[in-house]
């Protein structure tokens, strides 16, 4: 029996490899002979950067850039294998696992950091990039980023605006004179985690700023602030950010990344698998083991499982999800991609034992889940 397990991290508590491990361990205590392929994934969110380092065997380059509150903190970006591409993951510098719970704050949050290290990168020499967007704890437009590549922000007369989504409504100008000249030099692939458009209801603020810290009276604002960023992108350089797919990925920097960035945009989940060769692994395989933290209609909108599920169901392999949260709502519409879903959470697990001891957690569930379906 071969079993590939190809889970994502479980955000906040395991590392897709240590969730690849959890597994891997409760599947060889059930059957012993089995013989295991691990593929920790990711889709273009935390994690992308180490699951495509670790894949292609690279190396992690660290500087010191700001948080998404403007403190200094050591940050990465990954050079794979190659030595010639960049893997640059919003998520590590301006992600949300930079803040605490309560410093969650979209208005203040700002992709300043990403930036740097995309010119830390530009300086070494690097003009191949893997842009990773995805976990962001930012609402910005991608507008610090932008900043710390050279491009003024600029208000009505002529003033720097403060760094954060909060000051986009008082964005009138671009000045893009001094925009780092290697960005047009270089080759960019977006790998994103989600294919929302910048604004509206399914836009980054409506759809995201609440897991970010926005209070519900605070999205409306934050979704006009892109708006304007919007509008402004429009009137000077002719694209239209509004409704495009993919530009409300990591707080509108996926709006930014297509207005000012040469490249193409593309599921996350697929740029990771194409990366650590999962097409040609999937064929050789009896059933893949994926999961993720918390399984919900989000999932569905390009995030590591659907894109393992599709993979899998192309193949016609049966693919078993195991994630720590199962949201209950969500089964009717979660239901076609997998053939078995489970949650870690639930049966006399509490969500306060799966944090405190998730990777003996998620073994345990493993087990059982790995018991049943091989006795049948
Ligand atoms: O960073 C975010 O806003 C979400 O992960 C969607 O991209």
């Amino acid at each position: 029996m071969k079993v590939l397990v190809a889970p994502d991290s479980f955000k906040g508590s395991l590392s897709a490899m240590e969730a690849a491990q959890a597994i891997k361990e409760a599947i060889e205590e059930v059957e012993q002979h089995a013989e295991i392929v691990l593929l920790p994934a990711a889709d273009g969110g935390e994690g992308t950067m180490a699951t495509m380092v670790e894949a292609t065997e690279g190396r992690l380059v660290s500087h010191s850039v700001e948080d998404p509150l403007g403190r200094k903190v050591a940050a990465s970006y990954g050079v794979l294998g190659d030595e010639s591409t960049c893997v640059v993951e919003i998520a590590e510098a301006s992600g949300l696992m930079r803040l605490e719970y309560e410093e969650r704050d979209p208005y203040r949050a700002s992709s300043y950091g990403t930036g740097e290290l995309i010119r830390h990168a530009l300086d070494a020499g690097f003009r191949n990039f893997i842009i990773g967007l995805g976990g962001s704890a930012t609402n910005d437009a991608g507008a610090g980023m932008l900043e710390a590549l050279g491009m003024k922000l600029l208000g009505e007369n002529g003033e720097s605006l403060p760094r954060g989504g909060g000051s986009l409504s008082k964005l009138a100008w671009i000045d893009d004179s001094g925009f780092d000249r290697r960005i047009k030099e270089s080759r960019f692939v977006i790998a994103s985690d989600v294919e929302n458009p910048l604004v509206g209801a399914n836009g980054a603020s409506a759809v995201f700023g609440p897991q970010k810290g926005a209070p519900p009276e605070a999205v409306g604002k934050l979704d006009a602030n892109l708006r304007n960023f919007a509008d402004v992108v429009e009137r000077q350089i002719g694209i239209a950010l509004h409704d495009r797919k993919g530009a409300g990925a990591a707080g509108g920097a996926g709006g930014a990344m297509q207005a000012f960035f040469s490249g193409q945009m593309q599921r996350g989940i697929d740029v990771v698998l194409d990366a650590i060769l999962f097409h040609q692994h999937v064929g050789t395989v009896d059933f893949i083991v994926t999961g993720e933290g918390k399984t919900d209609s989000q999932t569905l909108s390009g995030k590591t499982p659907l894109g393992i599920a599709e993979a899998a169901q192309k193949a016609g392999k049966p693919v078993i999800l195991i994630s720590g949260m199962v949201d209950r709502e969500s089964l009717p519409l979660l239901g076609p991609y997998f053939t078995e879903i489970h949650s870690v959470v639930g049966e006399g697990v509490t969500a306060e034992q799966s944090i405190a001891e998730p990777y003996r957690q998620l073994k345990l569930k493993t087990k059982k889940v790995m018991a049943a379906y091989l006795k049948n």
